[in-house]
């Protein structure tokens, strides 16, 4: 929870949150900053502990400011002391008959002004209480009257509450004030950023005014200079303004935006599997053999869909399988930050055992934290010893139960479904530990699982749903793009109406193809869908927006030389998505010191205008594999000077492109990037400084190497790596897949999520 949702739970502003967190020794950046549970427990803490009642100690603590406090009260009494505490400001000239009036109030008032000292000075309120302090100023004369009865328990602020917001409107800044500016706010709702002019038109002062208070604070801002909300809310208090933050919800971005259903809301959903395992191990010929022997109640006699996912029924539960096998899939959903699966299934044939691409998905599926259930493959064979593959396993952490671990084993033939069943139950029983749930009753998010162009239909979309239901003629943005769903089939071709969490199924009515991976969200709001798909694409085009100068393949020498071009920016629009793939994956292999191969955008069907616009905007290459360019897209592509390599066999554009790079650079010295890992956690030692327990993934770390901390597309820090270790051992280098600790020289200034780019500084040989 970020912290001002936090504060707003609680009912405090982010500010006295912010405070309330510096005083329990968390220091936190500001009020976007996330905090986890146990920081939320401590803060719980101590507020039950210091915040109920205005404890004894706490007054002692504060007993100086209070002196202090009621001081300056008695000062201002002479000309303060006529001031009202009735409802209303008129009500003035009957203030003592009203007070005789009312024989529950007497000292109510003075008493909330003292026991609010005390709050105030503890650093937090509840919200309505922050109002208080600015009242009790007004009733300072009476405090020291009152003040042995500050010890009354809070619930007398509520009462005071209600009348003193009345009160308030007209009195809060003394009569001559009152004259001027008779409706003065006590606070304001801000969410972002504003104009000085913006933010004193909100306070309703003069523009002036917020200068001086801005000067006085040591920041020169003119009146059309935006500031931000935590300097607003500094300024604001000196008028005895609070600032409440409402985050203006940007549902752009929404897969990052988590949403947190009540607990009640929620109920089991399906699993939602992936098989994994070595080539030949029998991956397909599982995910055939459970999808035709456990057909879905009621949908018996459909015919099966190759959709990209499919649902059985096993003891009248649900689970969804993902039916791409193999761990491509499975990082492609994760490297757009899709967390899609529950539970893998590795698949070990007994009669091979355990082989490279065996250990890669167990250290995908351990690095996505998603437990394994391992099927001993091929079981029919005669002669094979699961026990060896369970041996072979065990050196990589993975224990079978039997011999004290938490893996389960589960011997099969996918050939001949012996085992299946055992199979199945075993995933539901892993599911059943994991407590999937999701709310069924609100609108749908999901991801997109595969989607294609079809002739007939269109863009054709399956999409698993993670949470919600998705409706026939809900509005959704998948991607970039927003479309309204015409009709949904699920895995058995049937048609469906409604689709509940974890459900996969085609979806027809994008006016595009989007992207495996990339998450959907139903807006019912048809304008707000469309602004966001559009403000989704607007950013993919700001992101990948390169240097002015074009890029042709012909003069990308020159420009490399010239140091021009260090991303060599490509698209690709292939006729299917296997081969959009394929392509992306052997072009970014390409590797030529001096120049990335980036690709921003890689997609199916004909090269489109918006692919011009693209490329025109990030100054990238256009590669049409087994496609041709629209006939607009070919006189814009002119136009904009974009260049345009069409190809049929994927080795000739890897020749291609590569011919452009190599050779061209002849520094002696080049940089190379040899790898990037992602922090994953800090831990801040003594004497050793700050360990950044990261996960490679890409490349390897060396130690030897130089690393970069890139934070939010930043480059923070340049320097050398100091230690690198994989648990307690140093170690030369780590690979991709792999967690490791490392430190770097004179740096501590780590953070989780930063990204570590190790690079060496080579030779380069001349050509
Ligand atoms: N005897 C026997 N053969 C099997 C079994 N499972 C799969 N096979 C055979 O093993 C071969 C490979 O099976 P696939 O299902 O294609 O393997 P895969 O893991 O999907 O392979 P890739 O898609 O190439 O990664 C096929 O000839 C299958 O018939 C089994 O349980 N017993």
């Amino acid at each position: 929870m970020r912290v001002y949702e936090y504060a707003k739970k609680m009912k405090i502003s982010s500010k006295e949150m912010l405070n309330l967190l510096e005083q329990v020794g968390m220091k936190v950046n500001n009020h976007m900053s996330v905090l986890d549970e146990g920081m939320i427990q401590k803060v719980e803490q101590h507020m039950n502990k210091e915040g109920g009642a205005p404890s004894e100690a706490k007054e002692k603590a504060q007993g100086e400011k209070k002196v202090k406090q009621q001081a300056k009260n008695q000062n201002q009494s002479g000309s303060r002391s006529q001031r009202p505490s009735g409802n209303k400001r008129n009500s003035r000239p009957n203030r003592p008959n009203q007070r005789q009036n009312q024989p529950k109030s007497p000292g109510r008032q003075p008493r909330i002004s003292a026991a609010e000292e005390v709050q105030k000075s503890a650093g937090f309120m509840a919200k309505d209480k922050v109002e208080q302090p600015k009242r009790a100023k007004k009733e300072d004369p009476k405090k020291g009257r009152f003040s042995k009865l500050k010890d009354d328990p809070p619930k007398d602020f509520a009462i005071g509450r209600g009348k003193g917001r009345n009160r308030k409107k007209g009195d809060r800044k003394g009569e001559n004030r009152e004259k001027q500016a008779p409706v003065l706010p006590k606070e304001i709702t801000v969410s972002g950023p504003l104009t000085v002019a913006d933010f004193a038109k909100l306070l309703r002062r003069e523009a002036s005014a917020v200068i001086k208070k801005l000067i006085s604070h040591g920041v020169m801002a003119t009146i059309n200079q935006e500031i931000d909300v935590e300097t607003m809310s500094v300024i604001a208090e000196e008028f005895d303004v609070t600032v409440i933050y409402k985050e203006e919800v940007d549902e752009s971005n929404f897969e990052e935006q988590e949403e947190v259903d009540a607990p009640e809301d929620l109920v089991e959903r399906p699993p939602v599997v992936t098989i994994m395992g070595h080539v030949d191990h029998g991956k397909t010929t599982l995910l055939d053999q459970i999808r035709n022997s456990n057909v879905t109640a009621g949908e018996a006699g459909g015919i099966t869909q190759h959709i990209g996912a499919y649902q059985v029924e096993v003891n009248g539960k649900k689970i969804t399988f993902l039916d791409t096998p193999g761990h491509a899939a499975f990082t492609t959903m994760r490297a757009r930050g899709a967390q899609v699966t529950d539970i893998t299934i590795l698949v070990v044939a007994a009669d091979d055992g355990v082989m490279s691409q065996t250990i890669e998905a167990v250290n995908h599926a351990k690095a996505a934290n998603v437990p394994i259930i391992v099927a001993v493959n091929k079981m029919d064979k005669p002669g094979v010893n699961p026990d060896r593959v369970k041996q072979q396993l065990m050196e990589h952490g993975l224990v079978p139960e039997e011999w004290g671990g938490d893996t389960i084993f589960v011997p099969v033939s996918a050939l001949t479904g012996n085992g299946i069943e055992d199979l199945l139950e075993m995933v539901l029983l892993v599911a059943e530990v994991q407590e999937l749930k999701a709310n069924p009753n609100k609108r749908a998010r999901g991801v997109v699982i595969e989607a294609e162009l079809d002739k007939g239909r269109g863009a054709v979309a399956t999409v698993l749903v993670q949470n919600g239901t998705l409706k026939v003629g809900d509005g959704i943005v998948a991607g970039n793009y927003f479309g309204k769903i015409r009709a949904m089939i699920n895995d058995r071709g049937r048609r469906i109406k409604t689709a509940p969490p974890s459900t996969p199924v085609e979806i027809l009515g994008l006016p595009d193809v989007p992207s495996p991976g990339d998450q959907f969200m139903v807006f019912e709001d048809e304008k707000k869908g469309r602004a966001i798909a559009e403000k989704r694409m607007q950013k993919r085009i700001e992101e990948e927006r390169g240097a002015s100068s074009r890029v042709s393949l012909d003069d990308l020498f020159k420009q490399i030389k010239e140091g021009e071009v260090k991303d060599l920016n490509i698209i690709i629009k292939a006729d299917v998505q296997g081969s959009a793939e394929a392509l992306k994956s052997s072009l970014e292999k390409i590797d030529v010191e001096g120049v990335n191969v980036k690709i921003i955008h890689s997609g199916v069907g004909a090269i489109s205008e918006s692919d011009i616009i693209l490329a025109s905007a990030s100054n990238a290459i256009v590669i049409g594999f087994n496609v041709r360019p629209e006939p607009n897209a070919r006189s814009m592509a002119e136009q904009e000077k974009v260049d345009i390599r069409l190809h049929r066999v994927i080795y000739n554009v890897i020749e291609e492109i590569e011919a452009a790079m190599k050779g061209m650079l002849d520094p002696e010295f080049e940089e190379k990037v040899v790898g990037s890992a992602e922090v994953r956690q800090i831990f801040k030692v003594s004497k050793v400084g700050t360990i950044a327990g990261c996960y490679v993934i890409e490349g390897k770390i060396v130690r030897d190497g130089n690393a970069r901390i890139i934070r939010d597309g930043v480059v923070i820090h340049d320097g050398k790596l100091d230690t690198l270790k994989r648990f307690k051992d140093d170690v030369k280098e780590v690979a991709q897949g792999y967690e490791c600790g490392l430190t770097l020289q004179n740096y501590n200034d780590i953070k989780e999520g930063d990204l570590i780019e190790v690079y060496v500084i080579e030779e380069v040989e001349r050509k």
